[in-house]
């Protein structure tokens, strides 16, 4: 039985939580959450996890503590939990920005630490977590850091130098996503398409066309001209697209991701 504690249940410790009890990980995994907003736990009793009452009895309780708190909750929770943490204790910190050696200094120099860069859709199975491992965690403690998010979606290794790099890629790219869908929806209603279909077939047309680029075979500017007649409606929109610079925004958005990441950087 994995013991499997959270400090912080927001909107990502929820979702990881609620993705391991939806998974075949569950009936393996005893579940603990302390947030001081105890109404945020007492909402995950229909996943089994059982509310503690400080930060410190999470990892007094766990062996895999996930720290879903903002980077700038860092320096006042992890003070209040170095006490707690022991030889045995992987700390899981999700947070932008929050490196290796700060958890450390601020809990123990021996603290074993994994860095791991979620998103959202892992609420639905459908994540995608970045994770950097770091040496002070053995091979069979890291996989199971791996195993719990792949029991809500795909995981990457990467390097810890990238961990900040890749916010821009899974974490924040999910508001980006929702942002462009939201673009077609609003024109959707513009035009007086009919709201629910108009919203089927775009959501498809996004789960299709990533289908593509995953399962097609063929490179992103081929799948673009299989798109584009000659003298047709698709590249009268792209002229648009590439009028309005659209690939200089989403640079500059996941380059200001990336620079926001490295002001939190401690
Ligand atoms: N929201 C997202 O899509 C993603 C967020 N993250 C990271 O996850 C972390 C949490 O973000 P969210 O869940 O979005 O924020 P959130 O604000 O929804 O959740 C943070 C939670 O921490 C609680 N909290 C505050 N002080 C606390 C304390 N002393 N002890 C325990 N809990 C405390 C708050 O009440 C809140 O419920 C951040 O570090 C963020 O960088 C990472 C990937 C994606
Ligand atoms: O906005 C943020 O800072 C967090 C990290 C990635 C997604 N949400």
């Amino acid at each position: 039985m994995n013991t499997i504690g959270f400090i912080g249940a927001g909107n990502m410790g929820s979702a990881i939580l609620r993705g391991i009890a939806g998974s075949d990980m569950k009936p393996e995994a005893e579940l603990f959450a302390y947030n001081p907003t105890e109404a945020k736990v007492d909402a995950l009793a229909d996943c089994g996890v059982q509310k503690c009452k400080s930060a410190a009895e999470v990892v007094e309780k766990s062996r895999y503590v996930f720290l879903a708190i903002k980077p700038q909750k860092f320096e006042e929770v992890l003070p209040q939990i170095a006490d707690a943490v022991t030889e045995q204790t992987v700390l899981v910190s999700i947070a932008a920005g929050i490196g290796a050696e700060f958890i450390r200094k601020l809990t123990k120099p021996f603290a074993k630490v994994v860095l791991a860069m979620p998103n959202t859709p892992l609420l639905l199975g459908e994540g995608a977590t970045a994770l950097a491992k770091d040496d002070s965690v053995s091979d069979a403690e890291f996989a199971v850091v791996r195993n719990i998010f792949g029991s809500c979606g795909m995981t990457a290794v990467i390097a810890p130098e990238q961990m900040k790099e890749v916010i821009a890629i899974n974490g924040s790219s999910p508001a980006f996503i929702y942002l462009f869908a939201k673009g077609f929806l609003d024109y959707a209603a513009k035009v007086g398409l009919p709201e629910q279909s108009a919203k089927e077939l775009f959501v498809q047309s996004l789960i299709g066309s990533a289908k593509m680029i995953t399962d097609s075979g063929y490179s992103i500017d081929e799948l673009i001209r299989q798109v584009s007649s000659p003298g047709g409606t698709t590249l009268a929109g792209l002229d648009q697209l590439y009028e309005g610079k659209m690939l200089d925004a989403v640079q500059n958005a996941c380059d200001s991701c990336t620079k926001r990441a490295y002001e939190l950087s401690k």
